[in-house]
C-alpha cells in the first residue's frame, strides 16, 4: 500500500542524521555501482539544465533510479553565480524519494546539507584514492560553503601537518578560518597557498583558472570541485596536460566541464572504476579529480537520511 504519509525532513535534521563515517562507504558503493554501466544498478542521465540567464544562474534536475536497491530519487538544484561579496546563497535544493514501485513521492528533504555533505564526501573518496599516503599539506581555494564541508571531511579522515586557505578577499579567509575548528594558514595569493601542497581542493565559483599547473608540485592531488558548465574553469590547460584525469561521470565532464572539454584532454578513469578495481590510481603521478555532482550521489545519500530516520 502507497497510503504513508509523505515525510518531510528539514535541513537540521538531515544535517544530525548524517555522518562521514555512514555516507562515505554508502558513495563509494553507488559510484562502483554507477561505473559498472548496468541499469538493473543505477540509471542516471546527464542533468537536465535550465538557464537563469537573468539572475546568472541555472536550474538543475538530477534524476537516478537504482533497481537493485529500490532507490528512485531526483533532486532540484538551483545555482547562481553571485558577484563577489554578495550574502545571497549559490546553491539551493531539495531532494525528492520516490517509491518506485507506486511513483509517489514518500519523502521530501533539503537538498543543500546533502550537497555540501556528498560533495565532500566524493572528494574525500578521491584523496583515499589518489593522493600520495605521505601527504602533508592541504590547500583548500575557495572559503564558501563547500569549502567549510571539505576542510571538515577531509581534517575528520585524514591527519595534515598543514592546512591552508585562500579567497581572493583576506578578510572573507580570515572569517573563514575563525569558523574552524583548527589551526589554518590563510595565504595572500594561490600561488603562495598551494606552493609544496600535496592536495589542493578547488571550491570556487570562478569561470576563469584560479590554479596553474607551474605552481603545482608533481605527484600532487587536485580535487577539482566548482567550474560545472562547459565553458567555465578552475584549472589552466598546463594543469590538465601534466595530470592523469579522473572524472566522476565521463557523460557529465564531456558535457559539463570546460576543465575537460576546452583543454582537450583525455579522460583516463572514472573513480567508480578505481572503486571497482578496473582501472589504477596513479597516486604517484600528478593527479586531477574533476568532480561535477551526480545523481546517484544524492540518491545513496537521500535513501541514507531516510533509512537514519525510520531507525529513530
Ligand atoms: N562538484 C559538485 O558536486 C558540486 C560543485 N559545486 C560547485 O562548487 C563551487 C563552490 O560552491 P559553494 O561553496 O556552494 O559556493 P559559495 O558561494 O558558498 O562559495 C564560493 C567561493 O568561491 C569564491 N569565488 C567566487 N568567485 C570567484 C572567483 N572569480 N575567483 C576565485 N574565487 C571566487 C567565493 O568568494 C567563495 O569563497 C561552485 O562552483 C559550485 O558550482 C557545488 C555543489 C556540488
Ligand atoms: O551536483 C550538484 O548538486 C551541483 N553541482 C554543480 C553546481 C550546482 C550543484
Amino acid at each position: 500500500c502507497n497510503c504513508i504519509h509523505l515525510l518531510i525532513i528539514w535541513e537540521h535534521e538531515v544535517r544530525r542524521l548524517l555522518h562521514y563515517g555512514e555516507l562515505i562507504p554508502r558513495l563509494e558503493t553507488a559510484l562502483g555501482k554507477f561505473s559498472k554501466r548496468n541499469s538493473a544498478e543505477v540509471i542516471q542521465p546527464v542533468r537536465t539544465t535550465v538557464p537563469l540567464q537573468k539572475h546568472s544562474g541555472f536550474l538543475g534536475v538530477m534524476p537516478c533510479y537504482m533497481e537493485n536497491d529500490g532507490i528512485l530519487c531526483t533532486k532540484l538544484v538551483s545555482f547562481y553565480k553571485r558577484p563577489a561579496g554578495s550574502t545571497l546563497p549559490s546553491t539551493q535544493a531539495t531532494v525528492m524519494l520516490l517509491d518506485p514501485e507506486y511513483g509517489n513521492v514518500k519523502a521530501v528533504m533539503d537538498g543543500e546539507v546533502i550537497t555540501f555533505m556528498r560533495t565532500a564526501a566524493v572528494s574525500a573518496i578521491s584523496a583515499k584514492l589518489l593522493m600520495r599516503p605521505d601527504a602533508e599539506v592541504l590547500t583548500i581555494l575557495g572559503t564558501g560553503k563547500q569549502a567549510k564541508s571539505h576542510y571538515n571531511v577531509f581534517t575528520e579522515i585524514f591527519q595534515f601537518k598543514e592546512v591552508r586557505v585562500w579567497s581572493r578577499s583576506v578578510d572573507r579567509a580570515d572569517t573563514f578560518a575563525g569558523s574552524l575548528n583548527g589551526p589554518v594558514t590563510v595565504c595572500k595569493s594561490v600561488e603562495e597557498a598551494v606552493k609544496g601542497a600535496d592536495i589542493i581542493v578547488t571550491v570556487t565559483r570562478s569561470t576563469e583558472p584560479v590554479l596553474f599547473g607551474q605552481w603545482v608540485k608533481p605527484g600532487a592531488h587536485v580535487t577539482a570541485v566548482g567550474a560545472c558548465r562547459p565553458d567555465w574553469r578552475e584549472l589552466d590547460d598546463t594543469l590538465m596536460k601534466q595530470a592523469v584525469v579522473y572524472v566522476d561521470s565521463r557523460e557529465s565532464a564531456m558535457t559539463e566541464s570546460g576543465d575537460i572539454i576546452l583543454s582537450g584532454v583525455e579522460i583516463f578513469a572514472e573513480i567508480g572504476d578505481v572503486i571497482n578495481g578496473t582501472k589504477p590510481a596513479c597516486r604517484e603521478k600528478t593527479t586531477v579529480f574533476k568532480s561535477l555532482g551526480l545523481g546517484v550521489e544524492d540518491a545513496a545519500s537521500a535513501q541514507l537520511v531516510y533509512d537514519k530516520w525510520k531507525q529513530c
